[in-house]
């Protein structure tokens, strides 16, 4: 099963957004446990005895906390500082948590060379379904893990940390880089397969990285630093949960205290730290629909959300909504340009790009497949190979040498052709393509595209005497973004006044 839905699952079954940490740090090992292994301690050859101490103490904590908590997560540096003994101790713990509660190995990995065999240690040996990863090496260092579709990357983009302000706020408060790193990784992979560790008692810096990634799940970290001692309640618990969830109420995993580690009676204080966080979350969705309800002039996120969200917000991050006066194909400047090639030099993008179109596709009836050149072409590509059916273009302008065909690839006459294209304007690029395919005596009934730029584009692709289907339309893509914050009103109206 997917980290994502063994999440879900264990969310719903133990009705918990807490995780857990595994930490087998001798300093803070309970009494109970503490008197054996300092004994044990004072000679170099019980050091076998001492991992055992270590592990009766976490297989306590796992067995008295499996039905409160969401996911468990290992620190992987307090098991390695204990050398081959500490491996063994990682993998008799790991081995004593339900296989239904997802495990997150907090590993904070940072180096390239080792990844591929991290990755493949971490997911295949150790069976953990996810994973912390430093964000500082980039795309490459995550890639690496991403390779499991399955399971995922927890990337670190803030830290509790006072010291790492110098790096994180670098170079200002409007646009530091721990932004940066948040808006950078949303184009890595999708929700399933990449969420956010946010590390900071303040819930400031947890609803800045909730606006830039309304739709990741995020770990949240550190938020008992300024709370009062035994951990049974965090300080700002409302304004963590109001800056941490998303826009469902959900997307958040919030720590237990690691007294909870310490203490006699764990399922107690993870218990009531669970129900104090349901109502929180209860209470905190009451209030959002009087807000929707009552505050004029402010967008707020639609409580369902746009199935195609995080795409769309993709999308943009990667530049394929710019706002500059641009000229179109039909002699008209439009002041913004839609510009849908360059989802191909994003391997996840594309690939759910081709994901959306393949959905459309699967319920038509077709021969072969058309892409209109040369924007649509990859795409067309993409689909021919995804479906498993043969490919064709017509050409944007016929050659005076070679073979000189009008269309491209090998067909039948009579063959009925599906006409894939990226965005409809005015229509006339897929309704021209189609004639061409036509004029060679093949069969156009459908035209697929990516993006309905409305203002009765559709109508006319239907007086040509052919049916549209768009994955998207530009309404709902200007919602979104408004929505989430990634534009501006004035850039809202711009796109909403076609
Ligand atoms: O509905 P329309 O008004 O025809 O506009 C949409 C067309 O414009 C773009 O292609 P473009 O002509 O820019 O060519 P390209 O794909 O070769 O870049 C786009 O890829 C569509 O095919
Ligand atoms: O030429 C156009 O009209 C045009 C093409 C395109 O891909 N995007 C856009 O916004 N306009």
């Amino acid at each position: 099963m997917s980290f994502d839905s063994k999440l879900r699952n264990a969310i719903a079954i133990n009705q918990s957004i807490l995780c857990l940490g595994l930490d087998p740090n001798p300093e803070v090992m309970p009494a109970k446990y503490r008197e054996a292994y300092d004994l044990e301690s004072k000679s170099e050859a019980h050091h076998e005895r001492m991992v055992d101490c270590l592990w009766e103490w976490m297989n306590f904590i796992i067995q008295s906390t499996a039905d409160l908590v969401c996911a468990y997560k290992p620190t992987l540096g307090f098991y390695t500082a204990m050398g081959a003994a500490g491996l063994e101790l990682l993998t008799k713990t790991l081995a004593a948590i339900p296989p239904e509660i997802p495990i997150i190995l907090d590993a904070k990995h940072a180096d390239l060379n080792s990844s591929t065999v991290m990755a493949k240690t971490a997911f295949e040996q150790w069976g953990v379904d996810a994973i912390t990863l430093s964000p500082y090496l980039g795309q490459d260092l995550a890639a690496r893990f991403l390779m499991y579709p399955d399971k995922a990357i927890f990337v670190s983009c803030y830290s509790s940390n006072s010291t790492a302000q110098d790096f994180q706020a670098y170079p200002s408060r409007e646009q530091p880089l721990y932004l940066n790193v948040v808006q950078n990784c949303q184009v890595w992979a999708g929700t399933e397969n990449l969420a956010l560790e946010v590390g900071s008692a303040n819930p400031d810096a947890l609803a800045k990285v909730r606006s830039l990634a309304p739709e990741r799940l995020i770990l949240a970290r550190s938020i008992w630093a300024n709370s009062q001692a035994t951990g049974q309640k965090i300080d700002n618990l409302t304004e963590i949960l109001n800056a941490g969830l998303d826009a469902n109420g959900g997307g958040l995993i919030l720590p237990v205290n690691q007294d909870a580690l310490t203490i006699g009676d764990p399922a107690q204080l993870v218990r009531s730290l669970r129900d104090e966080v349901n109502q929180a979350i209860v209470a905190t969705a009451h209030q959002s629909p009087v807000c929707e309800q009552w505050i004029p002039n402010v967008c707020l996120i639609d409580q369902s959300g746009h199935p195609h969200a995080n795409l769309i917000l993709q999308l943009f991050d990667i530049g394929c909504i710019t706002f500059e006066e641009t000229l179109q194909a039909s002699g008209q400047i439009f002041p913004y340009y839609i510009d849908l090639r360059r989802i191909i030099s994003n391997p996840q993008v594309f690939d759910a790009v081709i994901g959306t179109y393949a959905e459309i596709l699967r319920e038509l009836k077709f021969d072969r497949i058309a892409g209109i050149p040369y924007g649509s072409l990859p795409t067309a590509s993409g689909l021919a190979l995804r479906l498993n059916f043969p490919l064709i273009f017509p050409r944007k302008e016929v050659k005076a040498y070679g073979a000189r065909r009008l269309i491209e690839g090998n067909y039948e006459a009579g063959e009925t052709i599906v006409v894939v294209d990226d965005i409809l304007i005015s229509g006339k690029s897929a309704i021209e393509g189609a004639q061409k395919i036509e004029s060679c005596g093949l069969k156009v009934q459908d035209i697929v595209v990516f993006i309905d730029h409305e203002a009765g584009v559709c109508d006319r692709i239907h007086q040509s005497g052919y049916s549209p289907h768009a994955v998207l339309k530009i309404s709902e893509i200007n919602e979104t973004l408004y929505q989430s914050g990634r534009i501006t009103e004035k850039q809202f109206l711009t796109l909403s006044h076609l």
